[in-house]
């Protein structure tokens, strides 16, 4: 679970990433932020993941231990070219069980065999998998993923996507995903986050109550893409 109460980020002279922002998540629940560019999504995931402590109001999880609350991913892999793949996925790691369990989430990701490959070897969707085995490599409590299919090729999007939700059926991971794809966000959440302005705060919530797996031609997916479009003012499309 995580509650966020009143956050904001304020930079210097005063310039602010986003304002004010109050949401919760329930555990297993997979919620999407929506927002045009500039309204403080990325700066949002950033302070929520501690890689920003400089954020006013308050950040609560569940997680007993802090290290296990987030898991980040990005639009990029982030992946140290001198590592082989399953050294990629430990980096960092703890724990002795880490190895095995490395091995276990390559092969939920779909990659199991490449161990030894390394990331100058790997497509830009492989890339991806391996960096999506890294992020629930110490089973956080909730995944943060910003716009993490943005830079992959149709296909390769909606088989990583399909991928993301057999990971949920298994983990019953809770997830935040920043995204700029509305059919992405109505594929995949259970509810929508619709942030405007800047600075960024939140403008309303859609809930996508449609059973999963869900159609991607799905006529009512339809109609719920047309009204975030009308929440984000783009009311000619
Ligand atoms: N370190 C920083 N110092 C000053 N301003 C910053 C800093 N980081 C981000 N900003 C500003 O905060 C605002 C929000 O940026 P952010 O990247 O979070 O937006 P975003 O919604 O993720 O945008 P996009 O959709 O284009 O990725 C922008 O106006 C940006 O210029």
């Amino acid at each position: 679970m995580l509650t966020v109460d009143c956050v904001s980020r304020i930079f210097q002279h005063g310039k602010a990433g986003f304002r004010h922002v109050d949401f919760q998540l329930s555990k297993g629940e997979v919620v999407g932020v929506l927002g045009t560019s500039g309204c403080g999504k990325s700066t949002l995931l950033r302070v929520l993941a501690g890689l920003d402590p400089n954020y006013q109001g308050m950040i609560q999880t569940s997680a007993e231990n802090p290290d296990q609350a987030f898991g980040m991913m990005f639009q990029e892999p982030r992946l140290m070219p001198w590592l082989n793949v399953i050294d990629n996925i430990t980096f960092g790691a703890k724990r002795a069980s880490s190895q095995q369990q490395a091995e276990e989430l390559l092969e939920t990701v779909g990659l199991a065999g490449f161990e030894k490959h390394f990331p100058k070897d790997l497509s830009g969707g492989m890339a991806q998998r391996v960096a999506i085995a890294r992020s629930l490599l110490h089973q956080p409590e909730i995944l943060l993923l910003d716009e993490p299919f943005s830079a992959l090729d149709a296909f390769t999007k909606m088989q990583l996507q399909d991928l993301l939700l057999s990971i949920w059926e298994k983990h019953d991971t809770t997830t935040l995903l920043v995204t700029h794809d509305i059919d992405e966000a109505v594929y995949l959440c259970d509810r929508v986050i619709i942030m405007r302005g800047q600075p960024g705060q939140v403008e309303s919530e859609i809930h996508i109550d449609r059973p999963k797996p869900r159609k991607r031609g799905d006529a009512q997916l339809a109609e719920l893409k047309e009204e975030i479009l009308k929440e984000l003012d783009f009311t000619k499309t």
